[in-house]
């Protein structure tokens, strides 16, 4: 279940200051998709983010879920219906942790035992063991552990929608990061509608499905796929804010199952050196693939040293990104092995085929653009 959001020329002027925090913001979220809002400290994130669920009322425009105007509904009500999850969890000190997840199904008149139910489901659904947190208070859990029971609070009542504001931003980088990976994953089964805000581009880069990149007063700099916004900048502002090493960035947004494999000549563990031997003559490669049994991948011969196999080392799969790949490669040396489901072996990635696919994209979103 996902709602689409839509915010039609939204400004908000806080009372007092003469400038607008947010000036004619116009943004359509698609219903079961994950936009960041990305931009600078000041630019108006949270403001834009928290007149969606009315914890800040715009001034003048407009805001419709699913195409009701939020106006048109009781604050308290809108509220229930919208997961909201922030930094350092804002969980109540002094309730536990099934409390705390509890609030909204309480609010909204659940009965104990199917809090109850939710509660641990929930908190089985952000890794954490029910019958060692549930009855923890906030203060007894790290502050990754309290990311997560926010994002747990935030999901309880199964809400449509999700807003974050920099959710991840008090915890350490690893982490962060493993909270990142969390998040995809959760998101990629339950398809809520999130928004979610960040000054870390690179976050915004890894878990948005698209990226609006927010000026000063939350002007709409860029809003495309990470892809288009890496390759392709709208200005020298989104430019300084993608920073150096895009391509690095597009790395890890592309999949090896993306790239071209090229192919190894491959023998059996079994074969004799001599056969193996004729076999690379025959060829126009050095190294041959030895492979067990059931085609998996066990180390690398070289044609003048045939009777001293080399250990394959890191191995790929079809999912890994081209980060990963570009990293085995150095590790390997030319060519990583990419192995499916089995653990068989796939075929090979080499760094041509990983430069090829990110310059292919480029000049996609060039030409695109033209
Ligand atoms: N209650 C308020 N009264 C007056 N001005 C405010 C109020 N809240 C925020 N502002 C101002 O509005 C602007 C936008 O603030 P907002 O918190 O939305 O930015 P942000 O992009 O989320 O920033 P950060 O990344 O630093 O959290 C800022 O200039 C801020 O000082």
């Amino acid at each position: 279940m996902a709602s689409e959001i839509r915010l039609v020329d939204v400004t908000k002027r806080y009372p007092g200051v003469a400038a607008p925090a947010v000036e004619s913001v116009s943004l359509t979220v698609p219903a079961g998709e994950t936009v960041v809002l990305v931009g600078p400290s000041g630019c108006g994130k949270t403001t834009t983010m928290r007149m969606i669920n009315r914890l800040i009322e715009p001034t003048s425009g407009r805001i419709t879920i699913d195409g009701v105007d939020t106006l048109s509904l009781d604050p308290d009500e809108l509220r229930r219906g919208i997961g909201y999850a922030i930094q350092q969890a804002g969980l109540f000190p002094h309730l536990t942790v099934g409390q705390n997840v509890g609030t909204v199904p309480g609010l909204l008149g659940w009965r104990r035992p199917r809090v109850a139910d939710r509660v641990d489901e929930m908190l089985d659904l952000v890794g954490l063991d029910p019958a060692e947190f549930r009855d923890r208070y906030p203060r007894q859990l790290s502050g990754g552990q309290q990311q997560r029971v926010g994002v747990a609070r935030a999901l309880a009542a199964d809400p449509p929608v999700l807003l974050m504001d920099e959710p991840f931003g008090a915890v350490d980088p690893i982490t962060r990061g493993n909270l990142q990976d969390e998040l995809m994953r959760l998101q990629s089964e339950l398809r809520k509608t999130i928004v979610f805000v960040t000054h870390d581009f690179d976050e915004a880069v890894k878990i948005g499905d698209r990226i609006a990149v927010l000026g000063p007063r939350s002007r709409v700099l860029q809003y495309d796929t990470p892809e288009a916004v890496l390759a392709n900048p709208a200005d020298d502002t989104v430019a300084g804010f993608v920073g150096s090493g895009a391509s690095l960035k597009q790395l890890r947004l592309r999949r090896v199952r993306e790239v071209e494999l090229s192919h190894a000549v491959t023998a059996a563990v079994t074969d004799r050196p001599a056969e193996v031997g004729r076999r690379l003559a025959a060829s126009e490669h050095r190294y041959a693939l030895l492979l067990d049994a059931r085609d998996r991948p066990v180390s690398w011969v070289h044609e003048r040293d045939l009777g001293r196999p080399q250990p394959v080392g890191t191995t790929l799969s079809l999912q890994s990104t081209l980060q990963d790949a570009l990293e085995a490669i150095l590790t390997e040396g030319g060519a990583a092995v990419v192995t499916g489901a089995r653990g068989e072996y796939v075929g090979l990635v080499e760094v041509d085929a990983v430069i090829g696919t990110v310059q292919k994209l480029r000049d996609d979103h060039a030409e695109a653009d033209a």
